[in-house]
């Protein structure tokens, strides 16, 4: 370890990881077009550096909801990191913690609520949520995330039901017994570890768990029964992004999903900078999909989100070192990151506007 840049993590867990879990986390939905077009989208944005400004004492710091952050790079909510590595999320809070990052837990994380809470040691964390069809757990699971100290709540929009994904459907993806979604009852996760030959296992337990009839009229009854801030993550479209505000949330989550949703969505990216327009600064806006350098966070922001979320590089680094292998992976990123900012003139997180980027 040591001197690992990006497509070293990416093909040292590739060699670690068993070909059917390697798929689950790799994996997009259907031909695998949104998982590229978040790449393709970022690629194709340049960046328009200035010079002659001084740089001799460059800052990623921010601070997002009233959080100081060590940089504008959180951890995406991401299921069952005990798939990667035995330690799963503690070892991923744990590297958070050190460095100041905030860690967004998976409802399906596979390590407890306080364990992970006691890991990251004050540094920030953040719940994501589906909307369960058994409501009395969505707000059980709040009410515990609030008394271990997560500042903020995220529910995840864009998944009625786990769209269908080839590469698990093929290997017959099922969540390996002794690795659960240990913070929900266990009534309700069972279904995770029933195999069916060429079927994925996390498909059917949405199928069952999810309740695909929400609206945007129910996001009242979960603000009423949590003090917590919530943030709403998927939003890919402006008309969306004024919903979200209109019903009260603290902020939105621009996300594609990682490509693992639908397929023909538009790429996270490309779909920011009319959300950024339409949110008009009344909340912070998150983005991820396909962050995968310092200077894919520095385009994002040039944009005008607030703060970038990283999916599966974390868990390629914890896969290939546990919190050694997280820590190595963001203190890359938070390098390249300000490297990006003194070599195009932004000493500040708040010097970063859209007029330092083009669309090449
Ligand atoms: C293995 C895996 C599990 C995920 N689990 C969740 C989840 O439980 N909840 C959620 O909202 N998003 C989940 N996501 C989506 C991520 O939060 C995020 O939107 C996406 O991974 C970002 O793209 P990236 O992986 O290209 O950085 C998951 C993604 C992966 C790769
Ligand atoms: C019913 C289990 C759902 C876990 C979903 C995790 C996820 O969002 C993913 O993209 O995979």
């Amino acid at each position: 370890m040591g001197s690992l840049d990006i497509a070293g993590f990416e093909a040292a867990a590739r060699a670690r990881l068993a070909d059917d879990v390697w798929g689950y986390i790799q994996g997009g939905s259907g031909s695998e077009s949104a998982l590229r077009a978040n790449r393709e989208a970022l690629e194709r944005l340049r960046v328009r550096p200035r010079f002659l400004v001084d740089v001799s004492a460059c800052d990623p710091s921010t601070s997002v909801l009233g959080l100081p952050l060590a940089t504008p790079l959180g951890i995406a909510p991401m299921a069952y990191h005990r798939l990667a590595h035995p330690e799963g999320e503690v070892a991923t809070a744990e590297a958070a913690g050190a460095s100041g990052t905030l860690l967004t837990v998976s409802m399906f994380a596979s390590r407890t609520l306080e364990d992970i809470a006691a890991a990251a040691a004050g540094s920030p964390l953040w719940l994501q949520l589906y909307w369960l069809r058994e409501r009395a757990a969505v707000v059980e699971l709040a009410d515990r995330a609030a008394a271990a100290g997560f500042s903020a709540l995220v529910l995840t929009v864009d998944a009625p039901k786990v769209a269908r994904r080839p590469r698990d459907s093929r290997s017959g993806f099922t969540v390996p017994e002794g690795i659960g979604a240990v913070n929900l009852p266990s009534s309700l996760t069972a279904s995770a570890h029933r195999h069916s030959e060429g079927a994925s296992s996390i498909e059917r337990h949405s199928r069952e768990q999810f309740d695909p009839g929400i609206t945007w009229a129910d996001l009242a009854w979960l603000r009423e029964r949590t003090s917590l801030p919530l943030l709403i993550k998927g939003i890919l479209t402006a008309e969306d992004a004024e919903l979200a505000v209109a019903h009260g949330a603290s902020g939105v989550v621009v996300s594609n999903h990682g490509g693992r949703q639908l397929d023909c969505a538009v790429a996270s990216a490309d779909a920011l900078p009319e959300i950024v327009d339409a949110v008009g600064g009344r909340c912070p806006v998150v983005v991820d999909g396909g962050i995968r350098h310092g200077s894919d966070v520095l385009k994002v922001l040039a944009l005008g989100a607030d703060l970038a979320l990283i999916g599966r590089p974390v868990l390629w680094g914890l896969a290939q070192g546990g919190a050694a292998g997280v820590a190595e992976l963001l203190e890359l990123l938070r390098a390249e990151l300000t490297e990006a900012m003194v070599l195009s003139g932004c000493p500040l997180t708040s010097d970063i506007n859209r007029s330092f980027i083009t669309a090449g």
